[in-house]
């Protein structure tokens, strides 16, 4: 497979980079080094330096596509988080300058001082993106990774809490370390006590393709080699703190703080519950994505797999709040999660449904015929997007009066089941049910007819190879990365439909797979000759992969063709962007026939 050529990105557009300090014995760990059995010297095992566990097959797959070094690369800044958290700002309530402020005078007055202390300069760690058109998009720099002591040389080994993979995952990005996070901890801890907070990661089983912890939690660790896992867990040190509960403790409160983690291997600041509403933690790719969409006030836009409504959200900002979004998802609460954000985003362009994107398209026909089921056997269960708009079960943010007194019905509001006329206007008599408060309830949707949107977003469900920090990527297999690209595929088939002549279909995703981005643009292609690829504004990704690719059972990939890797971005997470892995595809839609 031909690598395709690296883009050259302007470092002026990220925050300034901090030192990043690793020791030479990182720098040189072998890549089985998890599986090593002799103990390690203390250095290299109080030290965060953790490889990421593929499976064979799919490393070996990945180091054709990329090249060995690259896809070594790429796997060792997954293990890392980015450097700077990323926050759009909704300029429907407030500017950058306003949260730059208020984020300042947080950042100066918070009781962790560690932020203050990165800026060795002196400078801001908080800084607007200079990229055209993102400037209400700002940066916090964070540091690391840092070199913490941890006591080893002392006589007696630190004091240690082991937690979990997913656990350490969120502490590297900011959170604090939880007590349903803990698996182990050294006997006669007290709280107070200074401790070392070390992953447990899976560790391979019997069969192959087989992974866990194999921990019960609330093992007792004594700090020596005779520790379960003890050679496994070197080099997968995360920071070390206080303990908030005593050893006993930890294990018998349902929740809580653990550990106070007051130094940490990577220092970022934790956003959770800060100027809520106003800012919104966001990936940059994610933010470029809604760009690509390129989204005009007024326009109808299908946003088929929403939630939790980052993209949603985004993509109703750059319309001003004018015009209408459509966001589905396959997951009820997850719709609720859509609404939430919406609401607390003040935004009322949105209206949400739940709906399994690989049937979003309805034929006309069949959309009242499947009314005309739902009033015989499954009253209620299924309305049309009309009746949905049109009768508050395709909640919104909009304002309960404006809803009520709504009598717009896109399509002529002949496809609602009389049950539901009858249900909605009992709920508008009485107001608001409990569960309806905050936009308790998601609408069904039976899906809509062919070309009914300007534009539609598929971020698709993926494998999320590119999500960062990442420690353990091994229960991925050749084959269920290939059949994330079919599901995906199928996805891309009712999007096409639903876009009308002339219109725009984004296809993203968050992983570093070209099955599931080269390979499916490739399809998408091949299939609909009316597709073609469309210039992305703004373009600071890199380009994607050109060529095939032959596995040994005969399966053969086809990657994008020569000239249209520029037309994608793909962002490397081992790039100087420092992003998470990300893939957009930008179609024009030219005349189906
Ligand atoms: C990558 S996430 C979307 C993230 C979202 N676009 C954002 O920016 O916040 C993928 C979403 O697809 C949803 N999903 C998975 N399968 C689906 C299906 N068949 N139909 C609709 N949604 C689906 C999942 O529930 C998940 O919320």
């Amino acid at each position: 497979m031909k690598k395709a050529r690296v883009l050259l990105l302007n470092p002026s557009f990220l925050p300034r980079a901090t030192t990043t300090i690793f020791s030479s014995a990182s720098q040189t760990r072998l890549l089985s080094h998890q599986m090593e059995t002799k103990p390690s010297s203390d250095s290299s095992r109080y030290c965060y330096d953790p490889v990421l566990r593929w499976d064979p097959q799919v490393e070996d797959y990945f180091n054709k596509a990329y090249g060995a070094d690259h896809f070594a690369r790429i796997s060792k800044a997954l293990t890392r988080p980015s450097s700077y958290s990323c926050i759009r700002v909704n300029t429907v309530k407030t500017t950058s300058e306003a949260v730059i402020e208020k984020l300042t005078k947080i950042l100066n007055e918070s009781e962790d001082g560690s932020l203050k202390l990165v800026q060795s300069d002196g400078s801001s760690p908080i800084s607007k993106c200079q990229i055209p058109g993102l400037d209400y998009v700002v940066f916090v720099r964070g540091s690391g990774p840092h070199r913490i002591e941890y006591g080893s040389g002392l006589e007696s080994p630190p004091k240690e809490v082991l937690v979990s993979r997913k656990c350490a995952e969120a502490v590297l990005r900011g959170a604090q370390v939880y007590v349903p996070g803990v698996l182990a901890c050294t006997a006669h801890v007290e709280k107070g006590d200074a401790v070392a907070v070390c992953v447990a990661m899976e560790q391979p089983g019997d069969d192959e393709g087989d992974w866990s912890v194999n921990m019960t939690r609330g093992t007792t660790l004594q700090g020596l080699p005779s520790d379960p896992f003890y050679c496994e867990r070197s080099g997968l040190y995360i920071g070390m703190g206080t303990t908030m509960l005593s050893r006993a403790g930890m294990f018998r409160v349902p929740h809580g703080v653990a550990v106070d983690l007051s130094n940490r291997v990577f220092r970022l600041p934790s956003f959770y519950n800060v100027l809520e509403g106003e800012i919104f933690l966001q990936n940059l790719p994610s933010i470029v994505a809604a760009h690509a969409l390129d989204p005009q006030k007024g326009e109808r836009i299908l946003d088929m797999c929403a939630a939790p409504g980052g993209k949603t959200t985004a993509i109703a900002i750059l319309m001003n709040d004018e015009g209408e979004i459509v966001a589905a998802d396959r997951s009820h609460n997850k719709v609720l999660d859509v609404q939430k954000l919406s609401a607390e985003m003040g935004l009322s362009c949105i209206t949400t449904c739940k709906l399994d994107a690989l049937k979003s398209v309805c034929l006309p026909n069949a959309l009242s015929d499947s009314t005309t089921l739902a009033n015989g056997d499954n009253i209620g269960s299924v309305t049309s997007h009309s009746a949905l708009s049109s009768n508050e079960e395709m909640a919104s943010g909009r304002s309960e009066a404006e809803k009520s007194s709504s009598t717009e019905q896109p399509n002529g509001g002949d496809n609602v089941s009389q049950a539901e006329i009858r249900k909605n206007k009992e709920r508008l008599r009485n107001g608001r049910g409990r569960t309806q408060s905050q936009g308790g309830r998601a609408g069904k949707s039976q899906g809509f007819p062919p070309n009914s949107f300007d534009r539609v977003l598929l971020d698709a469900p993926c494998s999320a190879l590119g999500l960062r920090p990442r420690l353990f990527a091994g229960l991925e297999t050749v084959i269920s990365l290939r059949n994330h690209g079919r599901y995906q595929r199928k996805m891309l088939d009712q999007a096409v439909q639903l876009v009308r002549v002339g219109g725009v279909l984004v296809y993203s995703t968050c992983t570093i797979n070209p099955s599931e981005n080269e390979a499916v643009v490739r399809y998408a292609l091949d299939k609909y000759k009316f597709l073609s690829l469309a210039p992305q504004h703004p373009r600071i990704g890199g380009p994607g992969l050109i060529g095939r690719c032959e596995f040994p059972d005969g399966y053969v990939e086809e990657l994008l063709k020569p000239g249209e890797e520029e037309m994608v971005q793909k962002f490397d997470p081992s790039s100087e962007l420092d992003t998470i892995g990300f893939f957009i595809a930008k179609f024009s839609v030219g005349p189906k026939d």
